[in-house]
């Protein structure tokens, strides 16, 4: 919930209060079935104008668990195109006498109890927060906190849907409050009660994602507002009032436009889904609190989409009085402080293949954070040789990161993006390995190579930047043309005895060389030998063919680390059509063990203009094209069979 400011609220409130003397009609209760996620994936009307939303019809098409459902499709079950025109869906009545009649007490939810600021610890009341403290979980909410609202958490999970949290209030078997008289917990009466309203949502407990009592002030208003976040996408948004003295008293409001939002009948009992991604607001003009349980739950198919995701969700029964840390989309158990290792991850390359553009696009996700600097480098050139333990150079790698600061959200992830890790392998791969024991996920991006060295040598030879910049890109291509520092490449590698199939004259493959060469001992010899010799420490200007090279420098890290540990991408799937930047994304919180999410900014990071120094150039893209094909063949098939990536996305690469 965005803050409105104050007199905005008071504003709103005395309309709200105005309509409730007015006797603002309720809307009709109509059980229209659940509220179809589709109308929850897209954020309310944008244009606070009912009239635009309804009539306009939207050729795009809306997103529901990765499935484009296209507007103008014949099937009848693709969502139509216009925005909702119902946001309430009546779905039936219960009886909620046994959550809130005394004799049943099983919260002990009586008006009285809430209102009562006991001035010692009640263990009888569920409402006493320090009860809470102690016996339940407390979890704060900040904005709930604000307007004064009371709560008894039973069930909770994080912003994404990630851990699902069954506090001690709601668990059954074994004694876990000191109220129970006989052997019957609370958990277990909650159970009982709240299982009507499971039965008439035809639900599981099971899918139950947050369920909560929620006590609202008397002469409070919740300004119109959205809820906002991953969770409401998925989820189901159910309302049963429990206490209301008065239901003529409170205006509890929902549509898709501030003015055409309608008044539900808040009578208690009433079950009702509301679309809470459309506007909402609350008045309790009554002289009582006002208690509604608030129910999110998600469909079986939730569960199935996020075990395909690499995301399995969490279930986690938490014990009385535990201590939970919570960020403003993340929640941590105290007890788990510590327990994920960082960096999570790494972006190892190649240089100029989008990994900016991708370090920018994951870390936009709230779970993962950026690490002090994109490049950190700490595994090359800010690699500190004077430390001579482990635990010195360990300590020295993590100062580049936020990891310390990170210790109490273990649900947390960082990493850096450091393109030079990977060309610099034989540095690299052993420091990585005593620093990062844990081992972090290793990410690598490639691009047609002949467009990375372009760009490669637009970024070295432009004039923008800073100094500093410009004296890490190095100054050694300004007087030399593109042909020149390609050339230059393919004679140190000829002289290194890396490219024996290569002919300078003709400047063509002998493919029969080729096939009996790669993979020889003499061709890990060679490039060894070019790597260490040709690989400098602190300047950008080198290696413009052999960062193109994939195979050869895929084929270090692949044997030193185990093949899950890698997700291999290319830069033209950011561009593509068919895939895109979201999808890209999406493969990469899969790697990570995140929860997907959806980008907001989409731009391209690290673009530059410039003139292809191909341009005009057909010599030069000749031979260029037929140094990289069998690299680039070769480089694809160790894809397919050693990570066992689809064949035809990884084929005909470049071509
Ligand atoms: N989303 C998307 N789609 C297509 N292309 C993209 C995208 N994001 C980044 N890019 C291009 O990636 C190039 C920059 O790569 P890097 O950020 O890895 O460069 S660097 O090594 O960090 O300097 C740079 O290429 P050039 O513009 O040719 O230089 C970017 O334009």
């Amino acid at each position: 919930m965005g803050a409105t400011p104050p007199e905005e609220i008071a504003k709103q409130h005395l309309a709200a209060v105005s309509l409730i003397e007015s006797h603002m009609p309720c809307s009709p209760r109509i059980n229209h079935g659940a509220v179809p996620l589709y109308w929850k994936t897209k954020p309310t009307c944008p244009h606070l104008n009912v009239e635009t939303c309804d009539k306009d019809p939207d050729t795009a098409s809306v997103e529901v668990s990765g499935v484009a459902h296209d507007s103008n499709d014949a099937n009848p079950n693709s969502p139509p195109w216009k925005y909702p025109e119902w946001c309430i869906s009546s779905l039936g009545q219960v009886d909620v006498t046994s959550i809130n009649q005394d004799d049943a007490k099983p919260a002990n939810v009586t008006s009285k109890s809430i209102k009562s600021t006991p001035k010692q610890f009640s263990p009888t009341n569920l409402w006493d927060e320090d009860n809470a403290s102690r016996n339940n979980v407390r979890i704060t909410r900040p904005s709930h906190d604000a307007w004064g609202i009371k709560k008894i958490m039973l069930v909770f999970c994080d912003d994404f849907l990630n851990t699902i949290y069954t506090l001690p209030w709601y668990q059954t078997g074994g004694l876990n409050n000191k109220t129970s008289t006989k052997s019957v917990t609370i958990g277990e009466k909650m159970h009982k009660a709240i299982q009507p309203i499971l039965d008439v949502l035809q639900i599981q407990q099971s899918q139950m994602v947050r369920c909560l009592l929620a006590a609202l002030p008397p002469g409070v208003t919740i300004p119109v507002h959205h809820d906002t976040g991953e969770w409401v996408k998925y989820t189901h948004r159910v309302h049963v009032p429990i206490i209301v003295p008065d239901p003529t008293k409170v205006l509890f409001r929902c549509g898709p436009t501030e003015q055409s939002m309608e008044r539900v009948d808040c009578s208690p009992g009433h079950v009702f889904e509301m679309n809470n991604q459309a506007k909402h607001a609350v008045t309790n003009g009554g002289e009582d609190f006002r208690v509604h349980l608030i129910l999110d739950y998600v469909e079986p198919s939730f569960f199935e989409m996020r075990e395909a995701q690499n995301c399995p969700v969490q279930r986690v029964n938490l014990a009385p009085g535990e201590i939970i840390t919570q960020t403003r989309r993340s929640i941590d158990r105290a007890l788990e402080a510590g327990s994920r290792d960082q960096p999570s991850f790494l972006i190892l390359g190649a240089q100029k293949a989008g990994t900016t553009s991708l370090y920018e696009y994951m870390t936009q996700h709230p779970w993962v954070v950026k690490a002090k600097r994109r490049e950190t480098h700490c595994l090359d050139w800010r690699w500190n040789d004077a430390l001579k333990s482990t635990e010195d150079r360990r300590a020295h790698c993590l100062e580049f990161y936020h990891a310390k600061a990170m210790r109490p959200y273990p649900s947390l992830r960082t990493g850096d993006s450091t393109p030079s890790y990977l060309l610099d392998y034989y540095r690299v791969i052993p420091r990585l390995k005593e620093c990062f024991a844990h081992g972090p996920q290793l990410i690598i991006l490639v691009r047609d190579p002949i467009k990375r060295a372009a760009s490669h040598y637009a970024m070295v030879t432009s004039s923008d930047g800073s100094p500093e910049q410009m004296k890490a890109r190095g100054m050694e291509w300004r007087e030399k043309s593109f042909q020149e520092v390609l050339e230059q490449d393919i004679k140190n590698m000829k002289e290194d005895g890396l490219l024996p199939y290569w002919d300078m004259e003709s400047k063509t493959v002998n493919s029969e060389i080729f096939d009996t060469f790669i993979n020889s001992r003499e061709e890990d010899e060679a490039w060894e030998r070019y790597v260490r010799t040709r690989v400098p420490l602190n300047t950008g200007s080198y290696s413009p063919l052999a960062r193109g090279m994939y195979a050869l420098q895929c084929r270090q890290w692949f044997r030193s680390f185990s093949k899950d540990k890698f997700l291999v991408m290319k830069l033209e799937d950011m561009s593509s059509r068919e895939k895109g930047v979201q999808w890209v994304v999406n493969k990469t919180m899969e790697h990570l063990g995140v929860p997907q999410f959806e980008v907001p900014d989409v731009d391209k990071k690290n673009a530059r203009e410039y003139v292809d120094p191909l341009e005009e150039k057909e010599e030069l893209k000749g031979w260029l094209k037929r140094f990289f094909a069998p690299h680039n063949e070769r480089f694809g098939k160790m894809i397919v069979e050693e990570l066992g990536y689809d064949r035809d996305d990884w084929t005909d690469l470049w071509i």
